[in-house]
């Protein structure tokens, strides 16, 4: 398959606004894709090539000088190799190497091939949305169900592994997608309440009510010795966070797949900010903070998958299994002691409560209606889209931010405001350090940044505005903090912006 193909379908995908049509072109791309050719293709189609990130740096890429080849030859296999030679290419004198790999595949290239080609090594092409239209083009293809695909998807983590069982071995294959230990599958999400009393209301009297820690998820996979650790968007840290490791190694069990919150305190047990949690998990971890982990749930126990038991048994296998370890919660509580327990939770320096139905399973990678979470200050997570220059005190800083929320159907982020209300003196000299590496173009006010970068909004609500392409406008807007935990694929979508607006329904 030549590689112009998948170029042709990334187009029509970014060119229409309807996710039926996008699905039909991604559809098309993967019936025609012979077997070898299916895991790669689904790859550059969500902008996540298969090699994982290359990590070619953007400067390198846009040195590169590149005279464009007249017609197509390039086939999705040399593109394939290509990459695999250049993800394979590291240590000394590496770089040099580097651009002479990626010189070679450019020079075969159409000019449309070489724009795909720069926009997947930056990881612009990278954006989640694409991975539900993804989906709907893996069972359209194959003439799977939807949810088939779903769930093999979330439990699988690979969205090139479930293409390829779907259309090569069949769509009942898909079923064989268990819990594997080792493999991290995608996190249960919680809905955002209105207020506790709403919760309570809604998940009727089979509840759970739990503490929402302000740390970062993890998912801890334990076989006989085998210990590794996962973050919220599924990479592996285990190497960065020993005394984790260690304290799984001890828990009295031969296998386990834990999910919870880590947190690092300070001297009296009060949580400390969350930014200072996140330098664990960067580039250059701060060693010293010790993590504290708080375990909610309990996927397996013992050569038993739990997944699809109910959260009161998953919490009893809890229990047995980390012990103290156990997130603080209370099962069952009257309405004063619910309103109690939210009190002393944020009294003690949390930021909420959780709110989970007992007989719920397990929805991996659903933001589902049986976890609910209560916060005192509603935040929306969006892209940043551009930076403009500071004024006066603010001159030479990176400063007003554009805000965007994610388009569910896989097109760009949809700008719903801006804000420079909330950054601190640090945050302003961080924005404009790092915006660089990000940076798609810019004029003299405004530097535009591929769509990546996740920040934390509080707000106090939304408007109409025609000024605005998704008709709304955020109200109040400041900055919270960043969220390097989260990838432009969990931020919050133009609906759940929309539905903010007075008279919506409840944020689902
Ligand atoms: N008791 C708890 N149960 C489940 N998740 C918890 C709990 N305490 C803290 N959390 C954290 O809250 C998150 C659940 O909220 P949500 O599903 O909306 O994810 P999120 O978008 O990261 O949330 P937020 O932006 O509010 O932190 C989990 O990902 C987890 O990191």
């Amino acid at each position: 398959m030549l590689f112009a193909d998948v170029v042709d379908a990334s187009a029509v995908v970014s060119a229409t606004r309807s996710r039926l049509e996008k699905v039909d072109a991604l559809a098309a791309v993967l019936r025609t894709a012979g077997e070898a050719e299916i895991r790669p293709v689904t790859g550059y189609l969500t902008g996540a090539p298969v090699q994982g990130r290359i990590g070619t740096g953007w400067r390198t890429l846009v040195q590169l000088e590149r005279h464009p080849a007249e017609s197509p030859t390039l086939t999705v296999a040399d593109v394939d190799s290509g990459l695999a030679e250049l993800a394979a290419t590291s240590g000394a004198g590496s770089q040099a190497r580097r651009a002479a790999l990626l010189t070679a595949l450019m020079i075969r290239a159409t000019a449309a091939e070489q724009d795909f080609l720069l926009r997947l090594l930056t990881g612009e092409l990278r954006q989640g949305a694409l991975e539900g239209v993804m989906l709907d083009a893996v069972a359209r293809a194959s003439g799977a169900r939807a949810e088939q695909v779903r769930r093999a998807f979330m439990l699988s983590g690979s969205l090139p592994d479930t293409a390829a069982t779907a259309l090569l071995v069949g769509p009942s294959a898909l079923g064989e997608f268990g819990l594997e230990l080792g493999r991290p599958l995608q996190p249960m999400l919680a809905s955002p309440a209105d207020s506790l009393d709403a919760a309570l209301e809604e998940l009727g009297p089979g509840l759970r009510l739990e503490y929402k820690l302000d740390g970062a998820r993890i998912q801890v996979h334990r076989n006989g010795d085998d210990v590794h650790v996962y973050t919220r968007t599924l990479r592996e840290i285990t190497t960065g966070v020993p005394e984790l490791v260690a304290l799984v190694h001890g828990l009295p069990c031969r296998s386990v797949v834990l999910d919870g919150e880590t947190l690092a305190l300070n001297d009296s047990g009060r949580p400390r900010p969350f930014q200072e949690t996140m330098s664990r998990f960067g580039a250059t971890t701060e060693r010293e903070l010790l993590l504290h982990p708080y375990f909610f749930d309990c996927l397996h126990l013992d050569g038993v998958d739990l997944l699809d038991a109910p959260l009161s048994e998953r919490a009893e296998a809890l229990r047995r299994v980390v012990g103290e370890h156990v997130i603080p919660g209370i099962v069952a509580p009257s309405g004063e002691q619910a309103a109690e327990f939210l009190r002393i939770s944020l009294a003690s320096g949390h930021e909420g409560v959780m709110v989970k139905k007992l007989d719920a399973p397990y929805a991996a990678g659903r933001r589902g209606r049986s976890w609910q979470k209560v916060k005192p200050v509603h935040t929306l997570d969006l892209v940043v889209l551009a930076a403009e220059w500071g004024h006066g005190r603010r001159s030479g800083l990176l400063s007003n931010l554009h805000l965007g929320a994610r388009d569910p159907d896989g097109g760009p982020p949809v700008m719903v405001g801006k804000t420079f209300k909330g950054l601190t003196d640090q945050l302003l000299a961080w924005q404009t350090s790092t915006f660089p590496e990000y940076e798609s173009r810019r004029t003299d006010w405004t530097v535009y940044l591929r769509p990546e970068l996740v920040v934390e909004i509080a707000l106090d609500g939304v408007q109409v505005s025609p000024r605005y392409p998704g008709g709304v406008a955020l109200r109040f807007a400041r900055v919270v903090r960043y969220r390097p935990d989260k990838t432009a694929a969990d931020a919050d979508t133009i609906e759940t912006v929309r539905k903010m607006l007075p008279g919506q329904a409840t944020i689902t």
